[in-house]
């Protein structure tokens, strides 16, 4: 069944699960707890807390987080007044067990990612979320890679297990206009009078914003953002500009634009240590197909082997790797470097 939610259009922000990608996993108690306070208080109705590669991130491979994400989850429903809080879980990385300290912690909805062509990996842990009594929604991820009708064939195998808001996620910002629509028509076909269908944005190559809008035309009412743009690759739809565009066009998000854009510019742009931006290195991977989250292991690898970041990117565009390969950035750095001589 699909939640019911009080505004037009339902904008999840998630500048504390994907933004910890941009932050290195380093947040801390207390910006958890301004950000959700200025958030919540601007209206927010749902607000995504977790390591960057969702609950049981935190580790060698993926890079290990400051602070324990159950007290961050934690911290974060004790200042949410009205906001709703998200968790993410990839299974393989996350566990049932970790989606249930999560829910003991104070989550509300719980939203599992698989690669867009392995929903099938997914249906175990909706189940689980359902009997929590949490809400639901799916990330199709690297949404580029499969077809719009395979897509939507994917989308089914999750709101069949128990997804209430299916999304084409667009993890390498990837997605051209045409191709993005596509996807959001295709889902809202498929399963539009079951589940929400939602959009998840990267900025790599500047079309989160306009894709949003298109998303919401399309009937897409789910819609990802971040304060400062606080994500992966250069970040994700800023939330501050949702806001606003939203408001331009008569669309209720809930979000009061004034108490937002000081969160961004008050709250998060002080405690950032990069900005999200449209560099050669983020502008590689919308362009190449790459999965933003590699941007800081790619930069990480360059350092270390001397072999430009934009050059490993655009080699794991070539090879077809995706999320949970992190590993093979080093392999790729390792193999330019001797190519290079
Ligand atoms: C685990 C990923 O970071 C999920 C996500 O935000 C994306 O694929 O984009
Ligand atoms: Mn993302």
């Amino acid at each position: 069944m699909k939640p019911a939610f009080d505004h037009d259009v339902r904008i999840v922000d998630t500048t504390l699960r994907d933004g910890s990608h941009a932050m290195a996993h380093q947040f801390t108690e207390t910006q958890v707890r301004d950000t959700v306070r200025a958030l919540d208080a601007a209206g927010a109705g749902v607000i995504e807390v977790t390591h960057g590669d969702g609950l049981g991130g935190s580790s060698f491979n993926y890079g290990f987080s400051r602070t324990d994400e159950l007290k961050l989850i934690a911290a974060a429903r004790d200042e949410a007044k009205l906001a709703k809080i998200a968790v993410l879980l990839v299974p393989g990385i996350g566990t049932a067990d970790d989606l249930r300290r999560a829910r003991d912690a104070g989550a509300d909805m719980v939203r599992v990612a698989t690669h867009c062509t392995e929903a099938d990996v997914s249906p175990q842990h909706f189940g689980v979320a359902r009997e929590l009594g949490m809400e639901t929604a799916g990330f199709l991820m690297m949404a580029h890679r499969t077809p719009p009708e395979n897509l939507a064939k994917q989308a089914r195998i999750m709101v069949d297990a128990g997804c209430q808001a299916a999304y084409v996620t667009d993890s390498a910002g990837a997605l051209l206009m045409h191709e993005a629509k596509a996807r959001f028509e295709a889902l809202v076909a498929e399963v539009g009078d079951e589940a929400w269908v939602g959009y998840h944005g990267h900025q790599n190559l500047s079309l989160g914003v306009a894709n949003s809008v298109l998303a919401y035309e399309s009937g897409v009412r789910y819609i990802d953002g971040s304060l400062c743009a606080l994500g992966a690759g250069s970040g994700n739809s800023p939330t501050e500009v949702l806001a606003a565009v939203f408001d331009r066009m008569g669309i209720e998000t809930g979000l009061d634009v004034l108490a937002v854009t000081s969160a961004a510019e008050e709250v998060v742009r002080p405690y950032l240590h990069r900005w999200p931006k449209m560099d050669r290195n983020a502008i590689v991977q919308g362009w190449a197909g790459v999965y933003s989250s590699f941007l800081l292991h790619a930069e990480r690898a360059a350092e270390r082997y001397k072999v430009p970041a934009h050059e490993i990117l655009r080699k794991c565009g070539d090879l077809g790797l995706v999320g949970g390969q992190e590993d093979m950035i080093i392999d790729v750095a390792i193999g330019l470097a001797a190519e290079n001589g």
